[in-house]
Parts: C-alpha cells; structure tokens; sequence
C-alpha cells in the first residue's frame, strides 16, 4: 500500500469552458460497531474523492460505440492505494458500478467518450474502513451523474446494494452519520433479480461483455433495504488503530458459521438494542456502553485471522483508562475502532503496543462521524 503525492486536478491538458466537471466525495466507514453484524454502520472522516471531468470535444467528435480509446474513461489515482487499483475502466471497482447503473437504467452499454476521472483516496483497502464500499457508492453516483438519471438517494441504495450485498457500509457511506439498515424480504421475482451472480452485475469488459450485457437492462427491485439515522452523542471520539496488513472481507466472512445458538443470538440482539441509544445519549455512560459493544457472532471467530485478538480487545477497559466506552473490530477488520470521550492518546498507545507484541506495527487516526454521507458536486 503506497502513498503518492497527491495532486487536485485531472490531468488532461486544460479544461475548456464547455467540459462539464464534478466531484464525488465518499467518506470511509466502519460496520458492526460490536454486536451489530451486517446491520450498523458509522461513517468517518477519511474520504474516497473523485473529480470527474467530461470534455464536451471528445463527446461531439466521437458517437461509435466501438471501443476505441478515447471511449474508455482515463482513470488516475493519487492517495491510498493508487499502486493497487486497476487502471482499465472495465476492471476498476469504482467505474464497473458507475457502468452497472448506466446499463440498468438503460443507458450504455459503454461509456461516452472523452471521460477523465481523478481518484484520490485516504480509505485503506481490506482493514475493515468500508474502502470497498466507498468505491461502490462512488461508482453508483458515478453513473448516475454520467447518464443524467437523477436517481433519489433510495434508488441509489438499490443499486448499491446489489453489488456490495451486506447493507451496512454502503448505507453508512451514501447517507451518512451513525446508521441501521435492513434488507427486504423480497417476492420470488425480485428476489431473482438479487440472486443474480456478481460477475453478471458487474461484467468485466470485454471477455464476458457480448455474454452479459444485452440491451434489456436488469436494475434492482425497488426498495431492497431500510435505514434509519441514530443519534450520536458530540462528546464520543472515534480511534481507529490500523494495522499493516489487509484482510479481505470475503476472508473474514467465510471464517463465519453458517448457525448460531439461541444464545449468542439473544447476547447479540439485547446489546445491539441498547447500543443504539446509549451511542446517542450525553453524557455517554461508559459501563454501558463497553458491555453493550460486546459480541459474540463474529469477532470471536474472526481471531485466527488477525493475530491476538482477544488480548487487543480486553487491553483497555473503562477502568484501566478512563475515557474509553468501548472497542471493536472495525467491520471485517483488521482495524481496531474504540470510542472514547477523553484519554485517546493513552488508548491508542496501548493498543498499539498490542499489535506490536504480535509483531505487526500499526498507525492510528482519530476520526470525526461525518454527518453528512457521499456528497456529488458540480463545478462551473
Ligand atoms: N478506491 C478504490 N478503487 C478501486 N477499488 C477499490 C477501492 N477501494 C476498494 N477497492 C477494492 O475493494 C477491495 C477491498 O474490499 P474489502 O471488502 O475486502 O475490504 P474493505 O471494504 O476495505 O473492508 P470492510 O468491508 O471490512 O470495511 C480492494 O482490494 C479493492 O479491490
Ligand atoms: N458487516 C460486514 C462488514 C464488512 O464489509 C462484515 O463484518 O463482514
């Protein structure tokens, strides 16, 4: 994971007065928040940022829709990352949600032309800080921005939920602030429509393209998921310990079992239940807090894959370092989120001390909750 120099504008030679620019801002977020599995999302102040940039020359001297180059969108990134993701539009995370939208909304089946996108992200890939669905909710504004759909923040989801199919980050990143979600029980039609492999939803260009991507296109059932807003108290910081390796979401679900007991369900539901307000109350109480971030559906069997879990999350209480209301694996991890009104530094250091133990070193962020969730500005 490398840091590049970070630069503000594409790339592309001047802009002339008649290309159309904008900007989509997403910030990172972190699910679970402890016994809210698959259902709580929080967003944060790290943020996936795109300028976009459509230069109406290419448009008006190109209609084909053969793929030829100046057809396909010239990404560039900067920040977090930049090594690491793929370049080609067809196989870019961001760009093959913003094509699954166009296609759906009967827009496409390529892009138009004369497209530049710069990508500058602080979200670390695989620690648990919602990277993957930052760029899904990216790529969901993306095409809708592109093909003039104007689509509600709802639809958005819609979208976005048949790609990154847990509801949490996704609902966190587009809407914003500390956030509950479901998914709805859906007909057998609509359900079909869900059902349908990743690989058809986002096609990779131009191997499967012909098989895939006929002019019907398929969009989501209306309505798949339901969020509601919580209240969070001003008072709760947010530390983020993040360690220098990656763990894959599908990784840290696969380690998951399939069925659980009655009673780590009910453990899970009484704590997530009082969570929910205790989060928003001031003044926090510490005691209930800590007890009602516990969990047992998923940290307990997601240890094996980050080394010396159980001792980095009983490494700091309310009573060994006051401040602290509570700690938890950020989503799928490997970071380690604590909240706390006051003491940070003397959490952090801890808890990095652990991570060294195990011989891994790690960096820490402290994080606002961004009240607002992915912002599309245009720019004149
Ligand atoms: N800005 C981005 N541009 C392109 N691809 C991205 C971007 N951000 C994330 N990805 C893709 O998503 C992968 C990481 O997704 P993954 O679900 O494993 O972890 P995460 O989303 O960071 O963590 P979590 O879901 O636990 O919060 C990256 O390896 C990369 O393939
Ligand atoms: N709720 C999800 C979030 C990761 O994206 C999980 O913990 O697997």
């Amino acid at each position: 994971m490398t840091t590049s120099s970070s630069s503000s504008s594409l790339e592309l030679g001047a802009p002339t007065a008649a290309d159309r620019r904008f900007s989509i801002r997403v910030p990172c977020t972190s699910s679970n928040i402890g016994p809210g599995f698959d259902v709580v999302g929080l967003s944060l102040s790290l943020y996936l940022t795109l300028q976009v940039r459509i230069s109406n020359h290419s448009t008006s001297t190109s209609s084909s829709t053969s793929s030829t180059s100046n057809q396909h969108p010239i990404l560039h990134y900067t920040g977090i990352g930049s090594d690491d993701a793929p370049l080609d539009p067809y196989k870019n995370l961001i760009t093959r949600c913003a094509l699954y939208v166009l296609r759906a909304n009967g827009k496409g089946p390529l892009f138009q032309p004369g497209i530049s996108i710069h990508v500058h992200n602080e979200i670390p890939f695989g620690r648990g800080l919602g990277s993957s669905g930052a760029a899904v909710v990216a790529g969901i504004i993306l095409g809708d921005a592109l093909g003039g759909l104007r689509l509600s923040r709802d639809r958005l989801l819609d979208h976005a939920l048949m790609i990154e199919r847990h509801p949490d980050n996704v609902t966190a990143a587009l809407m914003g602030g500390f956030v509950g979600s479901y998914l709805l029980d859906l007909s057998k039609e609509e359900r079909a429509k869900v059902d349908v492999p990743l690989s058809e939803v986002l096609p990779a260009w131009p191997d499967d393209a012909s098989a895939h991507w006929g002019p019907n296109p398929n969009g989501p059932p209306t309505g798949i998921g339901h969020y509601i807003r919580f209240g969070w108290a001003q008072e709760i910081k947010v530390i983020a310990i993040i360690p220098d390796f990656e763990v894959s979401t599908a990784l840290a679900r696969s380690a998951l079992p399939d069925t659980y007991s009655k009673a780590d369900l009910i453990f899970n539901l009484q704590r997530l239940a009082v969570l929910t307000t205790a989060l928003a109350r001031s003044p926090p109480d510490a005691y209930l807090i800590f007890q009602a971030m516990q969990d047992r559906v998923h940290q307990p069997y997601r240890k094996e894959l980050i080394p010396g879990l159980p001792r980095i999350l009983s490494s700091v209480t309310p009573s060994t370092h006051p401040g602290l209301l509570g700690i938890c694996l950020s989503g799928a991890g490997p970071t380690i989120l604590a909240l706390a009104t006051h003491n940070l530094e003397s959490i952090c250091e801890t808890i990095g001390k652990e991570f060294e133990k195990e011989g891994i070193s790690a960096r820490k962020e402290v994080l606002c909750v961004t009240s607002e969730g992915a912002v599309v500005q245009e720019e004149h």
